[in-house]
């Protein structure tokens, strides 16, 4: 109701505070060092915003700032980097858990790439198999399970329901990624969700790991590059594996703004003959 008051307050968010303080900081530092380069081609985010600044400068009311710019920087690094980690590093405990599928995305790598130096995106295409895996990992994993908190800023309905002018909303997207009217098999791990009876790849209206409208994720096109390329390479080159002796992967989730899961030890062992790049 007071966020300003915690600023006052004792207690643990203190240090979170501090180390923003620092993360500032160094953002400060970059921006700084983006200067001293001069106006040259614009190589980076940074350097396209600052001359975004100088651009709007005459503009009162342009919102383009170093201070908005440090934010912005900040908002890319908390929203990609959690999200992405903890999603593979839930797809290879499913796989370990899971390892008749692990074989089938292997035997499916192995038949499309061949002696391919190297995956690349647009291989997705012939990979559906690999790609409804993936999307089952990000339904079921369900990583982000509440989107972030949004004001409605007029009166609406949605679904004859009136949401008044000012009403916090927090989007619960677990509820809909494993809603038993929309999947078979809500709470089970199963790649069928995402593909028809000939085995192609179809994508479900309810898949909505980076939310929907207007404030969806907007890092959701570089996270699917990242997670396909990431997932098919690490797939295509090691076997995982629980460690000897462990009682198998533990799914229960560690909450952390992501739902992350429980520290603990698999082993990629290397696939024979992988070509290398
Ligand atoms: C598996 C990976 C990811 C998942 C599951 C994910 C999911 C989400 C979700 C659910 C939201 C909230 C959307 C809403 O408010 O309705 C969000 C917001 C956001 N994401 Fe992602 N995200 C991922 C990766 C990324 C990446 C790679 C970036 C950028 C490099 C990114 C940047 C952001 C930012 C800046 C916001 C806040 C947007 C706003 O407030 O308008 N995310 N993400």
């Amino acid at each position: 109701m007071f966020p300003w008051a915690l600023c006052h307050l004792p207690g643990p968010h203190k240090k979170l505070f501090r180390q923003l303080e620092g993360v500032r900081d160094f953002i400060r530092q970059e921006i700084s060092r983006h200067k001293l380069r001069g106006p040259e081609a614009p190589r980076d985010f940074i350097s396209c915003y600052l001359a975004q600044i100088t651009k709007a400068q005459d503009d009162p009311v342009s919102t383009f700032t170093e201070d908005n710019l440090i934010q912005v920087v900040i908002d890319l690094f908390l929203g990609g980097t959690d999200t992405t980690a903890t999603t593979l590093h839930r797809a290879l405990l499913y796989m370990v858990q899971h390892h008749a599928i692990q074989e089938r995305v292997q035997l499916e790598l192995d038949a499309v790439l061949g002696a391919a130096p190297a995956v690349c995106y647009e291989d997705r295409k012939r990979l559906p198999y690999t790609r409804a895996v993936l999307h089952e990992v990000q339904r079921l994993g369900s990583v982000v399970s509440v989107g972030v908190v949004h004001r409605c800023v007029t009166s609406t309905r949605v679904l004859g329901y009136p949401i008044p002018k000012g009403t916090i909303i927090l989007p619960n997207l677990a509820s809909v990624l494993h809603d038993p009217k929309c999947w078979e098999t809500p709470r089970q791990f199963n790649p069928g969700h995402f593909l028809d009876k000939d085995g192609n790849f179809t994508l479900n209206e309810a898949f909505l790991p980076f939310s929907a409208g207007h404030r969806m994720c907007p890092g959701d096109q570089l996270a699917r590059m990242e997670l396909f390329l990431t997932f098919a390479m690490l797939l295509r080159t090691f076997e995982f594996q629980m460690a000897e002796g462990s009682p198998g992967p533990r799914l229960e989730y560690v909450f952390g703004g992501t739902l992350q899961p429980q520290p603990q030890k698999i082993c990629a062992v290397p696939r024979p003959h992988v070509p290398g790049p």
